[in-house]
C-alpha cells in the first residue's frame, strides 16, 4: 500500500534520525480556536493537547478520524524455548485464528473504535534465534520485518494504533528496555500473560544472559532491536516510522509496542512525537519506560493484554476530544461576552 520501503540499514538509520514534525502553523490555528470556545481555558485537560497532538500530524485545523487502522503484527520467539512464558508458542497461531474468526478481545475493541483491523502473520510465525546465543535476527531479516511493517501502513489513515501478538514477547520487550537505557532484568521483566514465580526467575536470567550476549551493541539502538528484538517487534517500528513518513499520528498500546519503537527515541528524542502512549500496562516495567519516552500514558485501567487493545481503548476518547473541539460554539456565536 505505501512506498515506504527501506534499502539498507543506513536507509533505515537515516530515517530515524531525520524525523519529520507536526505542522506548528496548524497547531497554532487549533490553539487560537480553542482559545475562543464555550469554555475556561484549558478546561477540557488533556482533550486539548490531544486534538492539538492529532490536528498538527494531520496538518488539518479541524482535525478526522474517519479512517482508523487497527494492526496486530504476530511473531513468535526463540527464547520461549527456556520457559519464560506460562503459555506455549502454539498459542501465537490459535490466536492468529482467532483474530480472523472475530473472537478476540482487539476484534472487539477495534470495533467499537470504529476502526479497521488487519492482522500480519510475520516470518510465517517461524521464531526468532535464541537471543542469549544469537542475535534474534540477522540484518537482512531485521530489514524485511521492518519493511513489512511499513507495508501494513495503509497511507489514507487518519490514525494508526499498533499492537501484537507472539507467545514470550514480555520477555522481548524487557530486553529491549534494558538494551535500550539499562538496568537488568530484574528492573524490567513482569509477568506478562501469567508467569508464575520459577518462570520469573528464568525470564529474569534470560534477559540479563541476552544483555551479556550482546552487551558490544547495546550502544546501537537498531542493533539492540536487531539482537534483541523480534520479527513482529520490528514489524511495530517499521509501522510506526512509516506512519511518521505519511503524518498519521499513532497510538501505542502497552509495554510490548512501546518497548517495540522505543528504538526511534534513543536515536532521536523527536522520534516518538507522533506517539501517544493508549494506556499504562500492568506489567511493571511499562510506567519506567513511559516516564524514559517523556511520555504520559491516557488511561490506567490495569489491562495486561496486548494485541493493541489499550490504544484501540482510547479512540472514543479522541473522537470526544475533536467532537469538541470541531463542534463547540465560540463566545462570540453564542453571544457570551466577558
Ligand atoms: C490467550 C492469549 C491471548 C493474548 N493476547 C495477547 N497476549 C499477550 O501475551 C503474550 C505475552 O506474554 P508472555 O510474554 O507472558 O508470553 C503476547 O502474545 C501478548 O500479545 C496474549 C496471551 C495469551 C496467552
Ligand atoms: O502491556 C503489554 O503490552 C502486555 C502485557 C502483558 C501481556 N502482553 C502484553
Amino acid at each position: 500500500m505505501t512506498a515506504i520501503t527501506f534499502s539498507d540499514i543506513s536507509a533505515l538509520r537515516s530515517a530515524c534520525l531525520t524525523p519529520s514534525h507536526a505542522d506548528m502553523a496548524v497547531i497554532e490555528r487549533i490553539t487560537a480556536r480553542d482559545a475562543t470556545l464555550t469554555k475556561p481555558p484549558g478546561s477540557l485537560g488533556r482533550l486539548e493537547e490531544l486534538t492539538r497532538w492529532l490536528g498538527g500530524w494531520q496538518r488539518r485545523p479541524t482535525p478526522t478520524l474517519e479512517r482508523v487502522q487497527c494492526v496486530v503484527f504476530a511473531g513468535n520467539h526463540g527464547i520461549v524455548a527456556r520457559g519464560v512464558s506460562a503459555w506455549p508458542p502454539e498459542v501465537t497461531t490459535l490466536m492468529v485464528r482467532n483474530f480472523h474468526n472475530g473472537g478476540a478481545a482487539i476484534n472487539q475493541l477495534s470495533a467499537c473504535a470504529g476502526a479497521s483491523l488487519s492482522i500480519v502473520e510475520m516470518e510465517n510465525l517461524q521464531p526468532t534465534a535464541d537471543f542469549t546465543q544469537a542475535p534474534a535476527m540477522d540484518e537482512a531479516t531485521f530489514l524485511h520485518c521492518v519493511n513489512t511493517g511499513a507495508a501494513a501502513v495503509d497511507p489514507k489513515s487518519d490514525l494508526l494504533c499498533v499492537g501484537e501478538m507472539g507467545i514470550g514477547n514480555t520477555t522481548v520487550a524487557a530486553a529491549l528496555a534494558a538494551g535500550l537505557f539499562g538496568g537488568t532484568g530484574r528492573e524490567w521483566a513482569g509477568p506478562g500473560a501469567g508467569s508464575d514465580d520459577a518462570s520469573m526467575v528464568r525470564k529474569i536470567d534470560v534477559i540479563n544472559d541476552g544483555l551479556n550476549t550482546h552487551r558490544a551493541v547495546l550502544d546501537d539502538p537498531l542493533a539492540v532491536a536487531q539482537c534483541l528484538g523480534g520479527h513482529e517487534m520490528a514489524a511495530m517500528l517499521g509501522a510506526v516510522i512509516a506512519a511518521r513518513s505519511l503524518n498519521i499520528p499513532v497510538m501505542l498500546d502497552g509495554y510490548v509496542s512501546t518497548a517495540a519503537v522505543a528504538p526511534l527515541y534513543a536515536l532521536h528524542a523527536e522520534g516518538l512525537a507522533h506517539c501517544r502512549i493508549g494506556h499504562n500496562s500492568a506489567e511493571p516495567g511499562h510506567a519506567r519506560l513511559t516516564a524514559k519516552l517523556g511520555q504520559k500514558a491516557l488511561l490506567d485501567f490495569g489491562l495486561r493484554l496486548g494485541e493493541g487493545s489499550g490504544a484501540a481503548l482510547v479512540v472514543p476518547l479522541l473522537r470526544a476530544a475533536i467532537a469538541c473541539h470541531n463542534g463547540m460554539h465560540t463566545f462570540t456565536d453564542a453571544g457570551i461576552g466577558n
